[in-house]
């Protein structure tokens, strides 16, 4: 990174900078009554402290930092947060992982000797201070004193508040900011220098083996553009994204731009209109064709997206989930559409049905590797090992889920994965390994909007580069697997 750091608008205060936290009581450890992070009060501290405490649990114990930031189950210290200060922190945490690799330079480019492996705690402060600098429009004053607070205020890193106010000053003052203009340019054109630096080894091996350096280069380069945000439409795209703002990107969807504020503002959201879908996870149902009055069972379905498609389709939805508090989520989600569909709250390694469906779909858990645009704490929090153990089980659901299909029903199995050891490689051991059943291609015109997304065996296999600077401002799509499977007649 090099060069003048260009000016930005700036708040006249950062988010998250209001007075109203009482004091905490506790003493010792950093911690206060609670749990809750001790000592200095000033607006604004404990949202960065937050942000530091998660950015150490999604790094230190692989957790989810969509777990980690659920406004009912989420981390405590997070739920304590007035909602502005969530958004901040969430906001400061996409950005501390959508840019690791440029951020740990930055810092490591100012140090006069590498931090000790011990010093973690430091670490995050430092990156924390460093994401809002290089990438959001907090003053930099602030992220910096803030930061440095944080130091202090923290026995593991309290003696080295000196340095982090010399570090993150010489980053405000020096670095450029991130992303760089025309990210979105740089993903079309496979410009993914800077990319490779912000994608963990363990990831971009396994891409640049799967699908070649270069490929593997643009994926990389995708992952650091910001995803828009897509509807799927009951109906009327078109005139939903006349009334949006939006644009309709094939039969159901409507892409967004900037969306200020929360969604459920949005006209249509009270109304059940449209539900929050990226366009690529539409595809995986278009694939059973015409659904209306045959019996479909969505085996894996919280929150409900796909369970949505189908109703809305006019398929006889069966909807099962292992979640409890995920299927209260799809529940809650089809009331508000106004769709309708038998849900299941069980396990379907267990799911005994009465009948055999004419259709089913496994949309099975995976590494969602495809989601690294919008949740890319994701590179950080999976690796080889969780692919494979992953890959297996996907291989047991899809097994028991071919069990529920009716002789002459399809089956489709789907995923968020980019990994072809959870996409390819499932399904051709299923077909190896399952009688009965045949692949039944898709074919490039079933899918008129995404023919360049239909592999030549047949799979639908989307990746983020694809689609990417289409649109004003982060084009792209999740990348998605599916592949589709005919049950022999008996
Ligand atoms: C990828 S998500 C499904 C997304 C959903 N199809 C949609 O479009 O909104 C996978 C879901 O499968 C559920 N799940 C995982 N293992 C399961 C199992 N053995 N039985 C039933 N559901 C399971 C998870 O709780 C999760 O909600």
């Amino acid at each position: 990174m090099s060069g003048p750091k260009p000016p930005r608008p700036q708040q006249g205060r950062a988010a998250g900078e209001h007075k109203s936290r009482a004091r905490p009581t506790g003493k010792g450890g950093g911690e206060g009554a609670g749990g809750r992070p001790a000592g200095d009060e000033r607006p604004g501290l404990f949202a960065r402290q937050v942000a530091a405490r998660l950015l150490s649990a999604v790094v230190s114990s692989r957790t989810s930092l969509d777990g980690l930031t659920d406004a009912s189950t989420g981390h405590p210290h997070f739920r304590q947060l007035p909602p502005r200060d969530q958004a901040l922190v969430k906001a400061i945490l996409t950005a501390a992982f959508r840019f690791r690799g440029s951020i740990e330079a930055e810092i490591a480019g100012r140090l006069e000797r590498p931090l000790p492996p011990n010093a973690a705690a430091l670490r995050h402060v430092l990156h924390v201070g460093a994401a809002q600098i290089l990438c959001l429009d907090v003053p930099d004053s602030a992220a910096v004193d803030l930061a440095v607070a944080s130091a202090a205020a923290d026995p593991r890193s309290a003696r080295f508040a000196g340095l982090v106010n010399a570090v993150l000053r010489r980053i405000a003052r020096e670095a450029g900011r991130l992303p760089k203009a025309g990210a979105d340019e740089a993903a079309e054109a496979g410009e993914a220098a800077d990319a490779r630096r912000d994608c963990p080894d363990w990831l971009f091996k396994r891409l640049s083996e799967q699908y070649g350096a270069a490929r593997a280069g643009r994926i990389a380069a995708a992952h650091l553009v910001r995803a828009p945000v897509d509807l799927t439409t009951k109906a009327d795209a078109a005139g939903w994204a006349a009334r949006l703002g939006g644009r309709a990107i094939g039969p159901r969807t409507v892409r967004l731009g900037e969306v200020e504020g929360p969604i459920s503002a949005l006209a249509g959201f009270e109304e059940g209109a449209w539900w929050v879908q990226d366009v690529a996870a539409t595809l995986p149902v278009q694939l059973f064709g015409d659904v209306s009055g045959r019996r479909v069972a969505d085996l894996c379905a919280a929150p409900g997206g796909k369970t949505a498609q189908l109703a809305a389709a006019g398929a006889l939805v069966t909807a099962l989930e292992k979640s409890a508090s995920r299927m209260k989520r799809l529940r809650e989600n089809l009331d508000r559409l106004k769709l309708s569909a038998e849900t299941v709250a069980g396990d379907l390694m267990d799911f005994a049905p009465e009948a055999p469906f004419d259709a089913v779909l496994l949309d099975a858990p995976c590494s969602s590797t495809g989601t690294i645009r919008r949740h890319p704490d994701v590179a950080y929090t999976k690796d080889d090992a969780e692919i494979e153990k992953l890959a297996a089980l996907q291989l047991s659901l899809l097994t028991k889920a071919a069990a529920c299909v009716a002789p002459g029903g399809c089956l489709v199995f789907a995923n968020c994965s980019i990994d072809r050891r959870e996409g390819e490689e499932v399904a051709a051991s299923f077909l190896a390994a399952r009688e009965g059943f045949r692949l039944e291609p898709v074919a490039p015109a079933e899918l008129p909007d995404f023919a360049f997304a239909v592999s030549e065996e047949g799979f639908l296999r989307t990746t983020p580069e694809m689609l990417s600077g289409d649109s004003g401002r982060g084009g792209g799509l999740d990348g998605f697997f599916a592949a589709r499977f005919r049950r022999e007649n008996a």
